[in-house]
């Protein structure tokens, strides 16, 4: 039995990083999937794992597994848990063992993640999974989410704690308390990835279209704008881990200064929320509000740049875009990565053109998605 999953990536609107320390964060999916294909297999004793993207491979015996996991409690709950950092070192043993190129070594946490999930999830079965993404990795766009969220459902789809309809044919999406255990679980792959997620985007690749989300909590937005984003990847590697830290660190250094800017950034994800839900009663009632979003990205991209998470490159976007009288934020965790353009209803084919040439001229990457698709779905194959 062979079972896909599918979990889309994301753009945070507005709130990115404050939405950690407990404010207000708006982030809608985005039709760009990460896919991971899970099949049980009974000829072979070892657990494989394909990274397409990042060109890496792995295969475990599952005694070796067993052994170095065994002194730990293995198996794990199968009840979402935390990994403790014992369990990591154990983790990284096994990762150690398949020597881990060095130049990759920062994807490594994304395999700890997985062994965490699957040892918990799936015990000791033996198995292939492959992950393959349509998300840039590392870009602020997700993929650590979408990557989690499709691992944790694929895994979930052939445990014994979720009982799906295994005969349905195409994509399907889970009930809302299996959706919440999926959740959950990615959130906890998060965890060790991130080091201290706020959980907005595994919510967001779970459960798909436009969310609303602070202190752990997700409110679904019902948006009525036509949102149309032109997304610039810098191509600046980043680390969404380490820029967390560093606006943490800046937190305990200025609290007084940084508790009012995450509280401006809290309005500004407010006033967004309200903004889009609201229902146009014309042409120009939609223009204004397109104006006040392009506002709010401004100052919202001006209050990250003060945390210390903007970058020469993603500052480079802003100047670019304001020359055709457009707002820019950057999305995600910043300090490179991807870059939202607002793009109004009424802006013409040929000055988008223009802008993505220039912007492709520094070496940028351009490209659109659809805002606020479904959230994580999977398709069982019969045939293997
Ligand atoms: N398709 C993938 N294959 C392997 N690892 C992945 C994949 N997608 C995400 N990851 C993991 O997630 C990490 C990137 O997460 P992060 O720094 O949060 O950036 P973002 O979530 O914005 O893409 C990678 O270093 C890797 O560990
Ligand atoms: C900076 C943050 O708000 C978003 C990070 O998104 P990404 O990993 O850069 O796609 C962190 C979080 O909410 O967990
Ligand atoms: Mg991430």
């Amino acid at each position: 039995m062979e079972v896909t999953a599918r979990a889309p990536g994301k753009i945070i609107l507005a709130g990115e990083h404050a939405v950690v320390h407990g404010y207000t964060a708006v982030a809608s999916s985005i039709d760009l999937y990460t896919v991971v294909s899970l099949r049980l297999r009974s000829d072979e004793d070892t657990v494989k794992l394909k990274l397409n993207d990042i060109g890496l491979d792995f295969s475990w015996s599952v005694g070796r597994i067993k052994e170095v996991l065994s002194h730990l409690g293995s198996p794990f709950s199968s009840t979402p848990t935390s990994c403790s950092l014992e369990t990591i070192k154990s983790l990284a043993t096994l990762v150690d063992e398949q020597s881990f190129p060095e130049t990759k070594i920062g994807l490594a946490s994304g395999v700890y993640a997985f062994l965490w999930l699957y040892t918990s999830i799936l015990g000791f079965k033996p198995a292939t999974v492959t992950v393959s993404s349509e998300l840039p990795v590392g870009a602020g766009l997700g993929s650590s989410a979408a990557y989690c969220v499709s691992l944790s459902a694929a895994l979930l789809a052939l445990s014994d704690s979720v009982k799906l309809d295994v005969s349905q044919k195409g994509w399907s999406t889970f009930k809302e308390t299996e959706a919440e255990l999926v959740n959950k679980w990615a959130f906890e792959g998060e965890k060790i990835i991130h080091g201290r997620p706020s959980g907005v985007d595994n919510s967001v690749s779970t459960f798909g279209n436009v969310i609303k989300f602070k202190s752990g909590v997700m409110t679904r937005v019902d948006s009525n704008m036509p949102l149309k984003m032109l997304i610039t990847n810098t191509k600046v590697g980043r680390d969404t881990k380490a820029l967390v830290a560093n606006v943490s660190a800046r937190k305990s250094r200025h609290p007084d200064a940084m508790c009012s800017v995450l509280n401006a950034i809290e309005a500004i994800s407010d006033e967004w929320s309200t903004i889009i839900q609201s229902h146009a009663v014309d042409d120009l009632y939609l223009s204004a509000n397109e104006e006040k979003l392009g506002e709010l990205m401004e100052m919202n991209q001006g209050l990250l740049l003060s945390i210390g998470v903007s970058h020469a490159s993603i500052e480079n976007v802003l100047q670019t875009s304001m020359k055709y009288k457009l707002a820019s934020k950057l999305t995600g965790a910043g300090g490179g990565g991807c870059v939202l353009t607002l793009l109004p209803t009424h802006i013409s084919g040929e000055v988008i053109d223009k802008l993505v040439e220039e912007l492709g001229s520094f070496g940028f990457q351009c490209f659109s998605a659809g805002i606020g698709g479904k959230g994580v779905q999977i398709s069982f194959d019969h045939s293997s």
